[in-house]
């Protein structure tokens, strides 16, 4: 069984198209990112598989579950970070992982992950006083609280400093090792070339490419060029004539 199987997904806004007939699968395990322009529709896509939008049409299953109909199981196993967090609050880090942690049966330790994220010595500082990038890193502290076998991480190191960015791509590889399933929207090639099995290219809503970032390369066209990267790829296969 997939992880994630998104079979054929169409999602509309007032009629004008977002997503278009969207076919990807995630095995167990696997780290797969989600690779296109702005407005390409890769949060849509997310947003409808963590089931916070019902599609127009076709159907997704997390571990077999429908995420839209199936919330509370889903809840269970799926952790989500999103690009827009709205937690204007006054609860400080410790407060905000442990109320988090509360929501959830077997929750994870949440000490560890805000020592990994590098958060431990704002662990009394309320979450309107962190920075932008501080803020970010919680979100993803947040996102794994419920110790999930499926993460969705929509531009998880966007905002970060150099350093922050290796520490959390650490953790990706932790939870990686672990054989968690991981689905990771980026625009920042060099990370997804480092962490992701697999890659699906979206362009304006429809899947362009899919496979392992060398093999995108290779279909780009490039694979002669042995400089040439995942970005190129990328350029090359959303390209506008
Ligand atoms: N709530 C909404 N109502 C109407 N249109 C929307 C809504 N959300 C997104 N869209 C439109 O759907 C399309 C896809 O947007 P989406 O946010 O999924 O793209 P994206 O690939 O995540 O972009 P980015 O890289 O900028 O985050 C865009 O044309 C956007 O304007």
């Amino acid at each position: 069984m997939a992880a994630i199987d998104v079979r054929d997904i169409t999602q509309r806004y007032r009629g004008r198209t977002a997503v278009a007939g969207v076919r990807l699968t995630v095995a167990e395990g696997e780290t797969h990112g989600l690779l296109g322009r702005n407005g390409a529709g890769k949060t849509t896509l997310v947003e409808t598989v963590a089931g916070l939008r019902r599609p127009s049409s076709g159907a997704v299953r997390v571990l077999g579950l429908d995420p839209f109909t199936d919330r509370d199981r889903v809840r269970s196993v799926l952790g989500v970070q999103l690009q827009s967090n709205d937690l204007h609050t006054a609860l400080t880090v410790a407060e905000l992982v442990d109320l988090f942690a509360s929501f959830h049966r077997r929750p994870a330790d949440g000490d560890a992950l805000v020592r990994a994220v590098g958060l431990h010595e704002h662990r009394r500082v309320r979450y309107e006083r962190l920075s932008g990038g501080q803020q970010q890193r919680l979100s993803v502290v947040l996102a794994l609280i419920g110790s999930p076998r499926v993460v969705l991480l929509d531009e998880l190191t966007t905002g970060l400093d150099p350093d922050a960015r290796r520490t959390v791509w650490r953790l990706i590889e932790d939870l990686r090792a672990d054989g968690v399933t991981i689905l990771l929207i980026s625009h920042h090639m060099d990370e997804v070339h480092r962490l992701c099995d697999r890659v699906t290219v979206l362009d304006r809503g429809s899947v362009v490419a899919t496979g392992t970032p060398d093999s995108l390369i290779a279909d780009a066209g490039l694979g002669g060029d042995h400089r040439a990267t995942l970005e190129d790829a990328f350029l090359t296969l959303t390209e506008r004539s």
